[in-house]
């Protein structure tokens, strides 16, 4: 196995497997390469060579579930968690403020879709949302534009969520769709909104899905998904002495592909195109066809579980318009300014936005 074909880049600057720049570093990069300069690489990789890191790896995988926080007392202290909550307090305490902040602006949501409406399960196939959020989620959508913003394929999140008057964009923001004909309430958007940024990408994915398939097979409880634009590799049911071996095969198979690359989420690894797009960009688009590229009258919040959900809780922050709110019951490094511990909070914050929205004089 090649050891030097790719480098990781640690997860606390969002693992990616990247192609190796070259020291003169003149190296073209097809369109969409994100472009990172070797001194850059130099102060934020963890070069994988002959296996010599994967315990990085695995220590990164152990960490990429809440569950695991249990094991880390230093991390989970009873002191530590207060401070958190005091930089983030809870979003449900914290309700008037946030709705006096929001200043008669037009209110926008964005849902990420697993451990924000669903509770994280073993079985991807079979998170599904309560009836009741639901209900929640469709009364939202007839207050305010709102958007399920997810790492699942757009085709699998509708099968759970089954409302056709949202706006969907899957596979971590790769294929945004607007409501179905005849849902949309905002003039604004064109009912045939569609942008697919990594569509070149499908047939590749659908290799590397399948070469996925192939080569973790020998692997007790390994899960792996098709998102048509992206892939997944869960290790969530996979023994723990199996996961620098489950590392190896999935290296195994993205060496040969240098434009793709690989991020962890919760007892996930996900493997996507190496193109600028992501959960927030997946946002600014949205906001752009509802009209508010250019505005500041527009007050997006944003809800979500998952290190990939940061990508848009930094967009709101650069932009200092709206607000991340983090589902996390242990501290967690964020640029989401509240939280909120678990889905059940989440239907209630959301119930009493539509309770507020309902109470405002219509003009
Ligand atoms: O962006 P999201 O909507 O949060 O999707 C991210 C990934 O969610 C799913 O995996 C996660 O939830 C599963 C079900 O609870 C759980 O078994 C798994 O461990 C979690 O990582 C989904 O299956 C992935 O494909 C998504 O990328």
């Amino acid at each position: 196995m090649s050891s030097s074909q790719n480098v990781v880049v640690s997860e606390t600057t969002r693992s990616s497997i990247i192609p190796k720049m070259n020291d003169s570093s003149s190296q073209k990069l097809p369109p969409g390469f994100i472009s990172i300069s070797k001194k850059k690489l130099l102060n934020n990789i963890d070069i994988i060579n002959g296996g010599q890191r994967i315990n990085a790896w695995v220590e990164s995988m152990r960490a990429s579930s809440p569950t695991h926080l249990k094991s880390l007392p230093s991390l989970a202290s009873q002191q530590q968690l207060n401070s958190w909550i005091m930089q983030h307090p809870s979003a449900l305490e914290m309700f008037e403020q946030i709705m006096e902040a929001s200043g008669g602006k037009q209110i926008v949501m964005f849902l990420d879709y697993d451990g924000t409406l669903s509770p994280i399960v073993d079985d991807p196939d079979r998170a599904f949302m309560s009836s009741k959020m639901r209900r929640t989620v469709k009364k939202l959508a007839k207050c305010f534009p709102t958007a399920i913003v997810t790492g699942r394929c757009i085709d699998k999140v509708y099968n759970f969520v089954k409302l056709a008057e949202l706006y969907y964009a899957g596979s971590h923001g790769m294929d945004i769709k607007g409501p179905a004909k005849g849902f949309s309430r905002h003039k604004r958007v064109k009912q045939s909104l569609l942008y697919q940024p990594a569509s070149d990408y499908v047939p590749m994915i659908d290799e590397v899905y399948r070469q996925l398939l192939e080569k973790t097979k020998s692997t007790p409880g390994v899960k792996v998904e098709n998102h048509k634009f992206c892939t997944s590799v869960h290790f969530r049911c996979v023994d723990e002495k199996k996961w620098s071996e489950l590392v190896l095969q999935v290296r195994s198979v993205l060496k040969e592909y240098p434009t793709l690359k690989l991020t962890q989420g919760r007892k996930v690894f996900e493997i996507r195109p190496m193109i600028e797009w992501d959960k927030g960009k997946a946002l600014e688009f949205l906001l752009e066809s509802l009209g508010f590229g250019n505005s500041n009258n527009v007050f997006p919040i944003y809800i979500g579980d998952d290190r990939t959900d940061e990508d848009a809780f930094k967009v709101l922050r650069d932009r200092g318009e709206g607000f991340g709110i983090l589902v996390s019951k242990f501290p967690k490094d964020t640029d989401a300014s509240y939280s909120l511990q678990n889905p059940s909070e989440v239907m209630d914050f959301l119930r009493r936005l539509v309770e507020w929205k309902q109470m405002q004089p219509s003009i």
